[in-house]
């Protein structure tokens, strides 16, 4: 009963072959062949491909689904040993997710506070556009990561108390090692992590310098900031989640079978970054890219928000009030899906999805992307139309048909802060500036391929390519 597929015990090679740029497409062109649900094998190992949704939301609800394939990549950032949240499972991943999410929650995340951190972030990411665009002649402003420090900043500021000014060198480096990460596989097993190996062999060729160079220096700035933390924390009175951390290593000093070490803490805060700040800024990039390539729709989203807000700052209570806005959020996130697969699942025991068996161990990749392209869901799906979210009534309908966050147990655990952080920011930055295809007449536009492309840059997330755009500077009344 394994789910049909090509032939042959390297089949799995068939998805490197499709010419498709991202794991998501060649996947999904497969399924237009051997249907929603696909069985590959690379010698000793087996892989089911999940692209339809009915297929999809069946694999994210079943308890058997729950685990992660072993990554050797992901490893190295805990010194070789399985540690975090993101790519644990068991008794360790439960305990671990379970501290994490409620301890999010104590340090912010859907508090008031955090409402107020989020707001602060933008009131610093606006002046800093504004300084670009008074600095710039012609209008002309390079749009390449403009989001990193502010969403990075909410993130450290639960996890370490603090944030960084933009443009800080060690926040710089910290956020092009994180890219890097990023970028260095797409999700499926790269060759290190297939053969471990080849590190000793062929360091430089195997990959495993270039990913130590990305993982090294974030490794030892949480480091020193967990060493910090250590110094200058009051016992009973935590600032931020690594005070809240350290206080449970205290409590379980003496306890022999506890899953809470400090290693254990780096990996959660790796991974916190890892899945938070790249996946949000970049939905965000890609905002702003739909927004350049439909005028019209930016024209309609800032004349709702003019006349609701009055020129006041927005906030989460307005978020029935701007169905538009919402509406068009959510079909940027529909085609501008940062997140095209889920993190792999792993297989605990043998089970079945439609009627196929996944044998014990197979690894598991389901596909958000095809879920969110299905033209039986999606008219037309190529098309962004913000209206397809509008009620008759023209009120806005939060999807039920798509799940960028995944579902169930594993879901993502930052889906509050996500949703909410894209909320204010798009609300406040179409508030405040106008965004258009750039002035390719002016000097400061030298590269064709920095015109405005939705062509994404594949990794584990995907991210928007760097563009050239006029922005303007909007009377906010
Ligand atoms: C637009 C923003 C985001 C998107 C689209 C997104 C999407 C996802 C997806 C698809 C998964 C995998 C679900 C699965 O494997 O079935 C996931 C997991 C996860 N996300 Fe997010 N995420 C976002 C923001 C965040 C933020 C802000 C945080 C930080 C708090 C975060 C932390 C995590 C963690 C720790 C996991 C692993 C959960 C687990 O394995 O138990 N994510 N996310």
């Amino acid at each position: 009963d394994f789910p049909p597929g090509p032939p042959g015990v390297l089949s799995f090679f068939t998805l490197r072959m499709q010419s498709e740029p991202f794991l998501s497409k060649a996947i999904h062109k497969l399924s237009k062949e051997y249907g929603p649900v696909i069985g590959l094998i690379l010698l000793h190992r087996k892989f089911v491909c999940i692209s339809g949704r009915q297929a999809a939301i069946d694999a994210l609800n079943n308890p058997l689904l729950l685990g992660r394939p072993k990554s050797f990549d992901f490893s190295l950032r805990t010194k070789g040993l399985c540690r975090g949240v993101l790519m644990t499972d068991g008794e360790l991943w439960k305990e671990q997710r379970r501290f994490t999410v409620q301890h999010l929650k104590d340090v912010g995340i859907g508090k008031s506070f955090h409402e107020g951190t989020i707001l602060d972030e933008i009131t610093h990411l606006v002046s800093d556009i504004k300084n670009l665009v008074d600095s710039s002649n012609s209008g002309n402003i390079k749009l390449e990561n403009l989001f990193t420090t502010a969403v990075i900043n909410i993130l450290w500021i639960m996890v370490a108390g603090t944030r960084f000014q933009r443009e800080d060198p060690k926040m710089e480096k910290l956020a092009s090692c994180m890219n890097g990460f990023m970028r260095f596989s797409d999700g499926g097993p790269s060759v290190l992590s297939f053969m471990p190996p080849l590190r000793f062999i062929v360091p430089e060729l195997s990959g495993y310098n270039k990913l130590m160079g990305f993982i090294a220096p974030i490794r030892s700035y949480v480091k020193e900031e967990i060493a910090e933390h250590r110094r200058t924390r009051q016992p009973d009175s935590p600032r931020d989640f690594i005070d809240l951390y350290l206080e449970k290593l205290d409590d379980d000093k003496s306890s022999k079978n506890s899953t809470f070490d400090e290693e254990q803490l780096l990996g959660t805060i790796f991974d916190i970054f890892v899945a938070g700040s790249e996946t949000t800024s970049h939905t965000l990039g890609f905002a702003l890219l739909f927004m350049i390539l439909h005028p019209q729709i930016q024209t309609k989203v800032q004349q709702e928000i003019d006349e609701v807000l009055q020129g006041r700052q927005p906030s989460l209570a307005d978020r029935g009030r701007l169905p538009y806005t919402e509406a068009t959020l959510q079909e940027i996130q529909r085609l501008g899906l940062v997140a095209p697969l889920t993190i792999p699942h792993v297989a605990q025991e043998n089970t079945k999805c439609q009627g196929y068996a996944i044998p014990k161990g197979s690894v598991v990749f389901i596909n958000l992307w095809a879920v969110n392209n299905d033209p039986d869901t999606w008219p037309e799906p190529t098309k962004f139309l913000p209206d397809r979210h509008l009620n008759a009534a023209g009120n806005y309908v939060k999807s039920e048909l798509m799940f960028n966050f995944g579902l169930g147990k594993r879901s993502c655990i930052g889906e509050t802060l996500a949703r909410c952080s894209l909320f204010l920011f798009f609300t406040c930055i179409m508030q405040h500036f106008r965004f258009e295809s750039p002035n390719i007449n002016d000097e400061s536009f030298v590269d064709e391929a920095l015109r405005p492309s939705l062509e994404p840059i594949p990794g584990l997330s995907l991210a928007p390519r760097p563009c050239i755009a006029r922005v303007s500077q909007r009377l906010v009344y």
